[in-house]
């Protein structure tokens, strides 16, 4: 049974859940190198949270090249090829440290869980590490029209968890999805580097640092 006016979570799935971020910087590598443009951590970086068609337009800019449309979609298909070769070889060795702790306390002192990710494969991927059934909502690229670090992905999840803003808790691993965050409100959690998510509310190298006790902090933070 819920109670009333608890806090809820929402999590970014890429390099928060599982390590797929490092699956996207290889196909995202692969694709810019085979367009004579430099890729490296650092325009990853800015890639993070961001949408498949904004990322190769992104890196076009960055090469400065003008394609044709046909040529960008033909792009945009070979990525997400590549990609999921890497994703289909997943399983649940591919859940980050302490991610599977986290939600089985959550879920089982019933707080409200949402998935936010601007990926059109979350789906795909919290099957292939059998973590569908902690989500009672997975909000993904297929359903959002605005890029983090709009904050429509976590505001719908919100709206679905029947929830305010200010209740809820989001981890992310991407500055844009911090961004977008803090743009609605919301406690934002940083996992990764605390340098480059130096805006968020709270940061954890990984979730192996965020204990009952640590939740239990983020839950009676007021922002
Ligand atoms: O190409 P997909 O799976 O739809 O993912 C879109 C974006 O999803 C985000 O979660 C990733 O951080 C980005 O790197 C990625 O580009
Ligand atoms: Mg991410």
């Amino acid at each position: 049974m819920k109670l009333k006016f608890k806090k809820a979570f929402i999590f970014d799935l890429d390099g928060v859940i599982v390590d797929t971020a490092k699956f996207h910087f290889l196909a995202w590598k692969n694709l810019a190198e085979s367009l004579d443009i430099s890729f490296s951590e650092e325009e990853n970086e800015q890639l993070k949270g961001v949408s498949r068609v904004k990322s190769l337009e992104k890196i076009l800019k960055w090469g400065n090249k003008t394609i044709s449309e046909e040529k960008f979609n033909s792009l945009m298909a070979m990525k997400n090829e590549e990609y999921l070769s890497f994703v289909d070889a997943m399983s649940t060795d591919d859940i980050l440290p302490g991610v599977l702790e986290t939600l089985t306390y959550l879920k089982e002192n019933d707080y409200p869980i949402a998935l936010g990710s601007a990926s059109k494969n979350a789906r795909r991927i919290l099957t292939k590490v059998k973590l569908n059934s902690y989500f009672e909502y997975i909000v993904d690229g297929n359903e959002v029209s605005k890029a983090k670090p709009d904050p429509e992905v976590f505001l719908k999840g919100c709206e679905l968890l029947g929830v305010e803003p200010k209740q809820s808790i989001v981890f992310e691993d991407s500055q844009a999805g911090i961004k977008a965050a803090n743009n609605a409100q919301m406690t934002s959690v940083g996992i990764g580097d605390e340098l480059v998510l130096s805006e968020a509310d709270f940061n954890f190298k990984s979730f192996s640092e965020i204990s009952e006790d640590v939740l239990q902090t983020l839950i009676n933070f007021k922002k």
